[in-house]
């Protein structure tokens, strides 16, 4: 059939959309972009959790879709919201997860470890920032916006000793080459964001439009993203809070899950493992025990 994609215009927003394009073309539809510009891609000021509200990116690809000129939109799982309006739309298809940690990226640094006292370290992700802090208190977190390329170009011109960002978006824009040194972050020291690495295929609720991006769905990575997103949607502390959630289903089908998050001023970080048969109610069960600490 013919098909629409509604995409943001950053590099890393195109590269997600042609993605999808060109699976959906190899299942014989024919499918075109149209760029829609954000309220996110606008205000590229501020820190993004000081304009608050939800779906900074999503809001304007949204209203492409309700007004007719498109029926899919491509997302990174971590930006799209727990709640969304499914009166009208469906998070139809998850598609394998890109690796899921953050990177840490420097000019002069081999490893985060390594960093001298009081470096300047540049991330616009509370998230990031608190669990830093916790590993290396002495660091100066300085906040770091705009789109991956334009993180990667301002730790170039000497503006921080290193940036930590999500591996995923490197990876798929094929920049780990032009900085120096990188090192992946452990998922046990970083506590990635949920969805992170992911892709979410928001369509219309036109069934026809949900059949056509099905088999792009990934069943393994739809259950741990699953878990992740109730988790976060149980803690209800919105999307921008500083939380950390990981669920990884390991050899023998049984699902790792970790979570950080600050309770009272402190970072709370815990493990769960569960049977693969009790996934539906991991992520809500293990965010209750975070909300008897809080
Ligand atoms: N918040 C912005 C954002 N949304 C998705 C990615 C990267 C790709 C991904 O996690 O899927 C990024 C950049 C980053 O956090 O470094």
């Amino acid at each position: 059939m013919k098909l629409t994609i509604a995409t943001r215009g950053s590099k890393l927003a195109l590269w997600q959309s042609e993605w999808v394009k060109k699976r959906l073309e190899n299942l014989g539809h024919e499918v075109d972009l149209k760029i829609v510009v954000t309220t996110g891609d606008k205000i590229i000021d501020k820190p993004l959790a000081s304009i608050g509200g939800k779906g900074l990116f999503i809001k304007e690809v949204e209203e492409a879709m309700l007004n007719g000129e498109a029926q899919i939109a491509v997302h990174s799982l971590k930006d799209f919201p727990t709640e969304y309006d499914t009166e009208h739309f469906t998070l139809a298809a998850i598609p394998k997860r890109e690796a899921v940690e953050d990177v840490f990226l420097s000019e002069n640094f081999e490893t985060l470890a390594e960093l001298p006292h009081e470096a300047v370290v540049g991330t616009s992700s509370i998230r990031r920032a608190m669990q830093l802090k916790k590993f290396r208190p002495d660091l100066v977190i300085t906040d770091l916006r705009g789109n991956v390329d334009t993180r990667i170009n301002k730790l170039k011109r000497g503006e921080y000793d290193a940036i930590i960002l999500a591996y995923a978006g490197v990876k798929r824009l094929g920049i780990i080459k032009e900085v120096k040194y990188f090192e992946i972050l452990d998922t046990d020291i970083m506590v990635p964001a949920m969805g992170q690495g992911a892709l979410g295929i928001e369509t219309i609720n036109d069934p026809a439009v949900i059949e056509a991006v099905k088999p792009l769905n990934d069943l393994r990575t739809q259950i741990e993203t699953t878990i992740e997103r109730d988790f976060v949607d149980e803690l209800k502390l919105g999307c921008h809070a500083p939380v950390g959630v990981n669920a990884k289903m390991m050899i023998d089908d049984s699902i790792k899950i970790k979570a950080a998050l600050e309770i009272k001023g402190e970072v709370v970080k815990r493990d769960l493992v569960v049977a693969f048969d009790e996934w539906q109610n991991a992520g809500r069960d293990f965010a209750r025990e975070f909300k008897k600490l809080m």
